[in-house]
């Protein structure tokens, strides 16, 4: 992680990182966001037919589109990966998943250095190949845009994050673009891409929750018309929805913090140099915030039911400052793919509840077998 990773928002300390995520935050702002909604939109058109001829390996499906809306909207490329199945970069993106993944980790420290060294051996050099090739992909595309720049300066102030570094070539140098654009096309692709994956699974396992979400989509919506930023504050019964399927199965289950000075939680102390994990899956389904937790009701997201809970029980996209950057910019692209797709869609399940739904987590979570979730069109 630290060798892809070591100079980006990620791994840098407090006095930098403050800084920069100020910095870069502004172009997450909510007009920069509805002017994304158009490549959103025109991505999900493409999701549609892609679906309509091929309903398998959806990871990669909602990963494709993930990474083609992301790409489109922060460096003005798409690189259709949606229509061009030759290109197996995503897929590939799972060796270091595995590599990086617990169980490595887990065996590595039960056999020890030897079992370690045999690992990398097999996996650890796919990997790093792996990762060379994304890298060298992605800042190929930071480099294209740097060329547009220095040929057309834009001046703007709403720019996406790349844009206003490119602005600021003076304290921002070339390679901290790339990376930055490398984490945050990482950061991006799988949660999001998981996490719709999960969203439709679970609206396959409840037909009438389902059909009151087709309700509002084509009441609000329409069948055809193109999905514009006023419509997504309309959708209120998908957004619950949504928000429960990402509580049942967050496609991120912990982050880890370490912990810079002594801290007292009830009668418990977490002394300084401790490493910690907070483990959201659990938080999620904690019977304390949320009753009967397994069960799927999007109605615990209704305001006077939020207002019920501390605001840390549902900690999805993190909590703090060092939380998601991208949370509005998942949200609103989630949004859109749900409203596209369900109004085009019958969606269906064999799956009777999550726990038959076997998990492996490695960086993020996701089925361990091909997961059981099919689209019929509506037409
Ligand atoms: C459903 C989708 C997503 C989920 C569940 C998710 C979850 C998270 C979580 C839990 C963290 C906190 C990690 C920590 O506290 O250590 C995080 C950080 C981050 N996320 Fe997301 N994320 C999602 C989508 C996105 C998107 C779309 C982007 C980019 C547009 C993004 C960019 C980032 C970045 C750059 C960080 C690190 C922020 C920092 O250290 O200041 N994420 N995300």
């Amino acid at each position: 992680m630290r060798m892809v990773f070591k100079n980006s928002l990620l791994f840098q300390p407090v006095n930098i990182w403050k800084g920069r995520r100020k910095f870069i935050s502004k172009s997450f702002s909510q007009p920069i966001l509805n002017s994304f909604v158009q490549y959103f939109n025109e991505n999900s058109n493409v999701l549609v037919k892609v679906l309509r001829n091929f309903n398998h390996d959806l990871y990669s499906v909602f990963g494709r589109y993930t990474f083609d809306t992301f790409t489109e909207a922060i460096v003005g490329r798409n690189y259709h990966l949606q229509t061009d199945l030759n290109n197996k970069l995503l897929e590939e993106m799972d060796v270091i998943q595995h590599f990086l993944g617990c169980e490595y980790f887990v065996r590595g420290c039960c056999f020890g250095v030897l079992m370690r060294i045999k690992d990398f051996l097999c996996h650890g050099w796919h990997a790093l190949w792996v990762i060379l090739k994304f890298r060298r992909f992605l800042a190929d595309k930071v480099r294209c845009r740097m060329a547009e720049f220095d040929k057309c300066p834009v001046v703007d102030s709403q720019l996406s994050f790349v844009d206003a570094m490119l602005n600021r070539k003076d304290i921002f140098p070339r390679k901290i673009i790339e990376t930055e654009f490398i984490l945050f096309a990482s950061a991006a692709t799988d949660t999001t891409g998981n996490s719709l994956v999960f969203i439709f699974t679970l609206l396959g396992m409840y037909p009438e929750i389902q059909e009151k979400v087709f309700e509002e989509i084509v009441t609000n919506i329409g069948r055809d018309e193109p999905i514009e930023v006023d419509h997504l504050t309309k959708l209120k019964y998908t957004e619950r929805v949504i928000f429960e399927c990402m509580r049942l199965l967050p496609s991120v289950t912990e982050v880890s913090r370490y912990i810079s000075k002594d801290i007292k939680i009830g009668d418990k102390t977490f002394p300084k140099g401790t490493n910690i994990s907070i483990y959201i899956l659990g938080v999620h389904r904690n019977s304390k915030y949320w009753p009967n937790p397994d069960k799927f009701d999007p109605d615990r997201f209704l305001p006077e039911e939020i207002a019920k809970r501390p605001p840390y029980a549902y900690i999805l996209f993190s909590a703090g400052p060092r939380n998601c950057i991208g949370k509005m910019f998942a949200t609103m692209s989630i949004k859109v793919v749900v409203a596209n797709v369900i109004r085009n869609f019958r969606v269906s399940s064999k799956y009777r509840s999550i726990d038959e739904m076997e998990m492996r987590c490695y960086m993020t979570m996701r089925t361990k077998h091909d997961i059981d979730c099919h689209f019929t069109p509506r037409d």
